[in-house]
C-alpha cells in the first residue's frame, strides 16, 4: 500500500518550442510506477495552449522525512509526488504562464541549448522571479549539439545561465542537461531520453516542502471540468489557499453559484480533506462543466470583485521605457487579466524611509502623486523635476499605483498583481512585463470614485516664483510674473510666500488687472532687503521713465538679483473642490 504522498508543483515554463512537453513526457514516463495520471492536456495543434498537467511519483527523499521518532510510526514508503505543469510557450498566452506560474512551488525553465535565452525564456524568468522561491535550469536538446563539441557546448551555455542568473533570486540555482527527445518528433519512441535521472534525481534533491497553511480562506485554480455520469461535475485543479473538507460549501465567484462538494479525490483516492498545494478533484452536483473550463473556486465571499486598486508596485528592470501615469496597461490580478490604466503615487518626503508594507494601505498617510514611477537610477533632480517634485534625488523603498480597470475583475485579496504591455510586438525582443506588486485595497463600490478616492490623500506639490515688483512700506510689497493675467488671484489670498531676502509674505489681495498682486509682511521688510529693493526701484525709476540716471545713482551697485517670491502648496489630486493647501 503506497505510503501517505506529499505533493509539490513544479512548473515547466520556457520559450516556445524549447521542448517543455516533451520534457514533462519524459519525466512522467520515465520516474513513475503506475502513478503517471494524464496524458498532458496540450492540444496536438504543435503547441501547448493551456496548462498541461502531468506527475509522477518518487519515494520521499530523507531530507524531507520527519526525523526519525519525530511522528507517529515511520509510514510505509512515503511518497513524494511531482505534479509538472506544462505551460505554454507561445508569447500570446502569458497570462496563462503567469497563471501557471501562481500555483508552483519550483520552477524549471527549459532552454533549448542550441539557442540560450530566448524572448519568453526572459520573461519566464522574470515571472519567476515574482511568483516562485526555487528554480533549476534544464539544458534541453543536447543531442543535437555535434558529438565532439558537445560537452563544451553545454559548458558555455551553463556558465552563460549562470551568468544571467547572477543578480537575481536565483543566483547559483543548477543547471542541468538533457535531451528529452532525441532526435526529435521523427525519432522512434524507442530512442530513451538523456539525463532525464539525473534530473529527478535533481528536482527531489531541490525541493522542499513550501510549509502548506490551511488556515488561509479555502481557494482553488480550476485547470479542468469535466462531468461524471451519475456522479456529477468534477473540476480538478491546485488548492492555492487555506484547505476544503467534504460537506463544504464552495463558491464559483465567475457565476456567483455556491454548490456542496459531494466527494474529492487525490491521486485517484477518494479523501475527506485537502490543503494548500495539493492537487484535487473535487466533485459537485447540478453543476454544467461547460460554465468553466477553468477559473477559480473559493470559500463562499472570500474573494472580492473590484473595480479599481491600490497596489504596492515595483517596476521590472527588463521593461524598456518610464512607467507613465495615465497610461493602460494589461493587468494581471490574481488570475484574470484586464486592462486598467494606472496613477503613480510615492511617499510624501517626511515618510521616505518607511519600512514598506505590503499587506495593506495605510489612507491616514499623504503620499506625493507622481508623473512616472520613479526609477533608483534616474532619480536624479530633472527627472524629479519632471516626475513631479518627487524627493531629493533617491528613490523611495516603496512606491504605489491607483488601478481602474476597464472592467471588474475578481480576486482574492492580497493577490499578485503583474502589468505588462500584451499588445507589444512579440517578435521585438523586449520584455513586455512592466510592474508587479500585491493588490493592497480593491474599491468594490462601482461609485468608488465619488466614494473613495477622495480619502485618498494623493497631492501634486505646486509651486510658483514671482519676484518683487516694488516695496509699498515697510510691511507690504507688490509682486509680479507669480500669475498669469487671467488667474483668479482672489483663490490664493490668504496664502504663505516666501522671499528669496527670507522674510514670510502673505498673499492680500490682486494689485491691477496684470496679474500684479500684494504682499503682506507681517513681520516687515529687513534693512538690507529695503536696501536692496529701494536702490533697484530708484534705479529702475529714473532709467525706466528714459532720463538718465543721477550720477550718485550710476554708481550704485544694481542688487546682485531681484528679490524673488515663492509660494508652494499642494493640491490633492483627489479633492472635488480643488483646495491649495500649504503644510502648516
Ligand atoms: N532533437 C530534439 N528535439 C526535441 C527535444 N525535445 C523536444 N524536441 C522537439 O522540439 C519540438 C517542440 O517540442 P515541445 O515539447 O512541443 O516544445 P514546447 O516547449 O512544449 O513547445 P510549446 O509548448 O509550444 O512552447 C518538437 O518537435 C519536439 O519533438 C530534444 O531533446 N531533442
Ligand atoms: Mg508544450
Amino acid at each position: 500500500m503506497a505510503g501517505r504522498r506529499v505533493n509539490v508543483n513544479v512548473g515547466v515554463l520556457g520559450h516556445i518550442d524549447s521542448g517543455k512537453t516533451a520534457l514533462a513526457r519524459a519525466l512522467s514516463t520515465t520516474a513513475s510506477t503506475a502513478a503517471f495520471d494524464k496524458q498532458p492536456q496540450s492540444r496536438e495543434r504543435g503547441i501547448t495552449l493551456d496548462l498541461g498537467f502531468s506527475c509522477f511519483s518518487v519515494p520521499l527523499p530523507a531530507h524531507l522525512r520527519p526525523a526519525p521518532g519525530a511522528g507517529p510510526e515511520p509510514e510505509p514508503e512515503p511518497q513524494l509526488q511531482v505534479t509538472l505543469v506544462d505551460c505554454p510557450g507561445h508569447a500570446s498566452l502569458i497570462r496563462t504562464i503567469i497563471g501557471g506560474a501562481q500555483i508552483i512551488d519550483l520552477m524549471m525553465l527549459v532552454i533549448d541549448v542550441t539557442k540560450g535565452m530566448q524572448t519568453q525564456s526572459a520573461e519566464c524568468l522574470v515571472i519567476g522571479q515574482i511568483a516562485c522561491q526555487k528554480l533549476v535550469v534544464v539544458l534541453n536538446k543536447t543531442d543535437l549539439l555535434p558529438e565532439g563539441k558537445r560537452q563544451a557546448a553545454i559548458d558555455r551555455m551553463t556558465r552563460k545561465m549562470q551568468k544571467t542568473l547572477e543578480n537575481t533570486k536565483f543566483r547559483g540555482a543548477p543547471v542541468i542537461p538533457v535531451a528529452a527527445k532525441p532526435g526529435g518528433p521523427d525519432a522512434p519512441e524507442t530512442e530513451a531520453p538523456q539525463g532525464i535521472q539525473e534530473l529527478i534525481e535533481l528536482l527531489t534533491s531541490q525541493i522542499s516542502i513550501p510549509t502548506r497553511d490551511p488556515s488561509g480562506p479555502f481557494l482553488m485554480s480550476v485547470d479542468h471540468c469535466f462531468s461524471i455520469k451519475g456522479q456529477g461535475t468534477v473540476m480538478t485543479g491546485t488548492i492555492l489557499s487555506g484547505s476544503v473538507s467534504l460537506g463544504d460549501s464552495v463558491e464559483i465567484p465567475a457565476l456567483k453559484v455556491v454548490r456542496k462538494v459531494k466527494s474529492m479525490q487525490m491521486f485517484h483516492t477518494p479523501v475527506s480533506s485537502a490543503v494548500q498545494g495539493d492537487r484535487l478533484g473535487l466533485c459537485v452536483t447540478q453543476f454544467d462543466p461547460k460554465l468553466l473550463e477553468r477559473g477559480l473556486v473559493c470559500a463562499p465571499g472570500s474573494l472580492h470583485t473590484v473595480h479599481a486598486a491600490l497596489i504596492s508596485v515595483e517596476k521590472i528592470p527588463y521593461f524598456r521605457g518610464p512607467l507613465q501615469t495615465k497610461a493602460k496597461f494589461h493587468i494581471t490580478v490574481g488570475h484574470e487579466t484586464v486592462m486598467g490604466r494606472v496613477m503613480f503615487f510615492s511617499p510624501a518626503p517626511d515618510s521616505l524611509d518607511r519600512e514598506p508594507v505590503l499587506d495593506s494601505f495605510d489612507f491616514s498617510r499623504e503620499y506625493l502623486f507622481q508623473e512616472q514611477y520613479l526609477c533608483p537610477g534616474a532619480a536624479t533632480a530633472e527627472a524629479d523635476e519632471k516626475a513631479g517634485q518627487a524627493s531629493a534625488g533617491h528613490s523611495p523603498r516603496q512606491q504605489w499605483a491607483l488601478v481602474e480597470f476597464e472592467k471588474p475583475v475578481t480576486c482574492p485579496r492580497l493577490c499578485l498583481v503583474i502589468g505588462s504591455r500584451l499588445d507589444a510586438d512579440i517578435h521585438a525582443n523586449t520584455c513586455r512585463l512592466a510592474f508587479h506588486g500585491v493588490l493592497l485595497h480593491g474599491l468594490e463600490d462601482r461609485t468608488y470614485a465619488e466614494s473613495a478616492l477622495p480619502a485618498l490623500r494623493v497631492y501634486k506639490l505646486k509651486q510658483k516664483r514671482g519676484v518683487v515688483e516694488r516695496v509699498l512700506d515697510d510691511h507690504s510689497v507688490i509682486g509680479r510674473s507669480l500669475f498669469k493675467k487671467e488667474t483668479n488671484i482672489q483663490l490664493f489670498v490668504g496664502l504663505r510666500v516666501h522671499l528669496s531676502t527670507g522674510e514670510l509674505g502673505v498673499i492680500d489681495s490682486a494689485f491691477g488687472q496684470s496679474g500684479k498682486f500684494k504682499v503682506h509682511i507681517p513681520g516687515g521688510l529687513s534693512p538690507e532687503s529695503k536696501r536692496i529693493l529701494t536702490s533697484a526701484l530708484k534705479k529702475r525709476g529714473r532709467a525706466g521713465r528714459g532720463e538718465a540716471a543721477k550720477p550718485e545713482e550710476a554708481e550704485r551697485p544694481e542688487p546682485a538679483q531681484p528679490v524673488g517670491l515663492s509660494l508652494s502648496f499642494k493640491r490633492y489630486v483627489f479633492d472635488a473642490h480643488k483646495r491649495m493647501v500649504q503644510s502648516p
